[in-house]
């Protein structure tokens, strides 16, 4: 089974691409997914949550107030730290039963949208990497915009990450998102056929 990582930075376009790719039928390991999932109400990754920042992170409904949390991490380095040793195992064992369970069952290739792939040295999980790329204004544009953050929020999480110039050397392709989607979506179509994946 051929394993293809698939980063970037954040809001540079992963999901976008990981979507394309998920239509064509390609199987798809969701980091951010099973980052979520690992802390619902009644997980492990809740329990420890809440006993090293407290229950000031929780809505009123015992679930996690993702917004919150958000600002206390990317404000502060120690704690953003902190939060990856108590959530990157969770994370990384549930991506291991997934990609073990797809290897079972045979499939030829898999994809793994992993935001934080060079971070976390998971890079030697996969075979291949592809990473989609915006220069970091644009970058900064669409994030303020999505997330309806300020400037200065948006740079403290952009900072949190290896610069996407960085990453862009350590990946075997790279996708470039700076233009309209269409010219995104031609330029993955032709990296696909030039693995002769599609
Ligand atoms: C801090 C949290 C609660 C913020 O939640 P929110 O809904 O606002 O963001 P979301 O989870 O959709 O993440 C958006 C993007 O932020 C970036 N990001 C998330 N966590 C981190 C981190 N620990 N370090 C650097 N960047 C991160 C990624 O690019 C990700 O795609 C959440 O991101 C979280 O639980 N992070 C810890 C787990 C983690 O490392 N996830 C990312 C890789 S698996
Ligand atoms: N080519 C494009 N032109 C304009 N806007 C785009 C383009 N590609 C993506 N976007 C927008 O930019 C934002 C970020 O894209 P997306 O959510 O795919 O990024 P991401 O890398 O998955 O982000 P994250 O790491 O935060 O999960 C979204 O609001 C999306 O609609």
């Amino acid at each position: 089974m051929i394993r293809i990582g698939l980063t970037g930075g954040i809001a540079s376009g992963k999901s976008t691409v990981a979507t394309w790719l998920k239509e064509m039928g390609f199987p798809l390991i969701d980091a951010d997914q099973i980052a979520r999932d690992v802390v619902r109400p009644g997980e492990e990754g809740l329990v420890r949550l809440v006993a090293r920042f407290g229950r000031g992170v929780l809505h009123a409904d015992g679930s996690l107030d993702r917004g919150k949390l958000g600002r206390l991490v990317f404000a502060d380095q120690e704690k953003r730290k902190e939060l990856n040793a108590l959530l990157h195992p969770l994370i990384r064992r549930r991506m291991r039963e997934t990609l073990d369970a797809l290897q079972a069952q045979g499939l030829p290739v898999v994809f793994l949208d992993i935001p934080l792939l060079f971070e976390s040295g998971l890079e030697d999980w996969t075979d291949r990497s592809i990473v989609v790329y915006v220069p970091q204004p644009i970058q900064l544009k669409r994030l303020m915009e999505r997330n309806q953050l300020g400037e200065e929020e948006a740079m403290a999480r952009i900072r949190a990450q290896m610069p996407l110039a960085e990453k862009r050397k350590m990946a075997t392709a790279v996708i470039d998102n700076s233009g309209p989607q269409v010219q995104t979506h031609e330029q993955l179509r032709d990296l696909l056929k030039s693995w002769d994946l599609i």
